[in-house]
């Protein structure tokens, strides 16, 4: 598929300073100076241990893009007036042309400190892309982040849906969300441009609105379905169960069954779920069956959806028997600001529910709204560069690295390795050094079962190596979730994964940093 092009992704969607910080490079004739950065995240979202890295396809659109247009430069000039004329021609002439970016293929499991892209290039350049590259990963890694975790908690037998639209942060938001919610594990969408677009499945059921807009059983005329009349079948299946229900709201369900009668699914809970949305789905259900089509099953949006689910799940069983149908197996679609815990919770409690549909708390990710992803010199004409600060955390790893993932004889990750890009790799069977980045007490010896180097060389001045399409990656992502170690992706109080340093890097980490920081002298 052709990939979208999104019109705020080009590179005047950056901060200001990006702009001003060129300008002096430029002044100062250092715009040209060979410089490394990194992208990379200090701690997992949902207080969790690991995350879902994305948004690649994004940053090569970018890439493809990079270029500034007339209207743009004039732009430019009104915020920097006093600018030198010829600064303008040349940000006219700059493309992603002279950048080498390497990345880690969208839908890997990473983890904090490891550098997710790195950027080598023209140091104004790299430095225009920092914002930009941050604004299309950060939220497309957040978002399928706390998917995989939705999946993770309902279990790989459940169809998830993702119906956040509405409720989205702004349409591109809602994007970004439809998309990268199917990157994350979710099965489809309710939003129908994510799908026409990103060629994502798209389904959904109906609204209360639909329920309501039927008064009486004068609102539905032409009841005929393949000659039979549906209503009055249902009718005399509700006569002969005892049932006294809503009439509007069973006049809306064969309704509704006319126009779907392959995929007749009612939502229930618009008078009561127990007293009248599932009976007159079941009398329904059965005239429906009888004129030759299975209907599908029900959607719970209020209430106690454990309760209901097992509730439907009787009468289900009841009808089958009673009427020798096969329902016990129609599809319970619950909804209604489900979160994480929620199902957690409702795993507990053993609900019956085949399908979530998730909206707000999914494409908000309401318990963590941002995920720090930043952007770091790591060198500058070849001199490594680190940045200090009073909270560990926030130091960075200086030089140009590369990562490797290094895998146990059991076949689980054991740990990711930062290394120098000049050190020799790791390799299957050799026991090497690792150190935890800042703790100088905690080392370890590996002796991998296998090695996976983390990144590749996307472009290189154009896109040099094939993207996964998101079936791929989603596929890939769910793979590796069930590889790794339970205690590291489990929802409460995981297990960090560890993260290390070779012991080049870490020595060359400990004499920057000595180097750097002045001795204060006290007296
Ligand atoms: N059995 C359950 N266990 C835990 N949480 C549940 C259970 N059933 C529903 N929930 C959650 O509890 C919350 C119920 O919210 P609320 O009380 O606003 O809904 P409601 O009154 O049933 O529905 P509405 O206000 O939409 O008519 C939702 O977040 C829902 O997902
Ligand atoms: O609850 P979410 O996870 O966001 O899932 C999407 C919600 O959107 C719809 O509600 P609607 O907008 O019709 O309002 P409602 O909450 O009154 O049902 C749907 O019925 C779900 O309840
Ligand atoms: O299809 C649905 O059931 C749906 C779609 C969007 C929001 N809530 C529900
Ligand atoms: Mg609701």
């Amino acid at each position: 598929m052709e990939r979208p092009h999104n019109q705020y992704i080009r590179p005047l969607l950056t901060d200001l300073y990006q702009i001003t910080m060129c300008y002096a490079y430029w002044k100062n004739g250092h715009h040209m100076d060979h410089a490394v950065f990194d992208a990379f995240f200090r701690k997992c979202p949902f207080k969790g241990e690991y995350t879902v890295f994305a948004g690649l396809s994004e940053v090569i659109e970018f890439l493809e893009n990079f270029r500034f247009n007339q209207e743009e430069v004039n732009y430019i000039r009104t915020l920097i007036p006093h600018a030198e004329s010829e600064f303008f021609d040349w940000l006219l002439s700059i493309d992603a042309s002279q950048l080498k970016v390497y990345a880690i293929p969208e839908g890997t499991l990473v983890f904090p400190r490891i550098n997710l892209l790195r950027i080598e290039g023209p140091l104004a350049i790299a430095q225009l892309c920092e914002t930009t590259m941050l604004v299309l990963c950060n939220y497309a890694s957040l978002i399928t982040t706390n998917a995989a975790r939705f999946r993770k908690a309902a279990g790989k037998d459940k169809v998830m849906l993702e119906f956040g639209l509405r409720r989205a942060q702004g349409p591109d938001g809602a994007m970004t969300a439809s998309k990268y919610s199917y990157l994350g594990g979710f099965d489809s969408t309710s939003n129908a441009l994510a799908g026409m677009i990103y060629g994502i499945p798209v389904s959904g059921t109906h609204a209360h609105s639909y329920i309501a807009s039927y008064v009486d059983y004068s609102d539905f005329r032409d009841r005929l379905i393949d000659g039979q009349d549906i209503l009055q079948l249902a009718l005399d299946y509700r006569r002969e169960s005892g049932f006294t229900t809503n009439d509007g709201e069973l006049t809306a369900f064969a309704s509704y069954a006319k126009a779907f009668p392959n995929a007749f699914l009612a939502l229930v809970d618009t008078y009561d779920t127990l007293g009248s949305g599932i009976p007159n789905f079941l009398c329904v259900a059965l005239a429906l069956y009888k004129i030759g089509h299975k209907p599908v099953g029900i959607r719970l949006d209020s209430g106690d959806l454990a309760y209901l689910s097992i509730q439907a799940r009787a009468m289900f069983k009841k009808t089958s028997e009673k009427f020798n149908v096969p329902f016990e197996d129609l599809k319970i679609v619950a909804s209604n600001d489900i979160n994480e815990t929620v199902i957690h919770s409702l795993n507990d409690q053993k609900h019956q529910i085949d399908v979530f549909g998730v909206g707000t708390n999914l494409v908000t990710c309401q318990s963590q709204p941002a995920l720090g992803m930043v952007y770091k010199l790591v060198e500058i004409r070849e001199h490594p560069r680190i940045k200090l600060s009073n909270e560990k955390d926030k130091i960075t790893i200086p030089c140009k690295k590369n990562a490797f993932r290094l895998f146990g004889e059991s076949g689980e990750a054991i740990c990711d390795v930062l290394m120098m890009s000049d050190e020799a790799e790791p390799q299957v069977g050799t026991r090497m050094l690792v150190r935890h980045p800042f703790d100088e007490r905690k080392r370890m010896f590996v002796v991998p079962s296998k090695v996976e180097k983390l990144h590749k060389l996307i472009w290189d001045g154009r896109l040099v190596e094939k993207i996964p399409s998101l079936s791929e990656g989603r596929e890939r992502l769910q793979m590796q979730i069930e590889a790794m170690r339970n205690d590291i992706t489990r929802a409460i109080n995981p297990t960090p994964y560890k993260i290390s340093l070779s012991s080049n890097l870490y020595d060359y980490l400990q004499d920057l940093w000595n180097r750097e920081v002045p001795i204060q002298e006290f007296r």
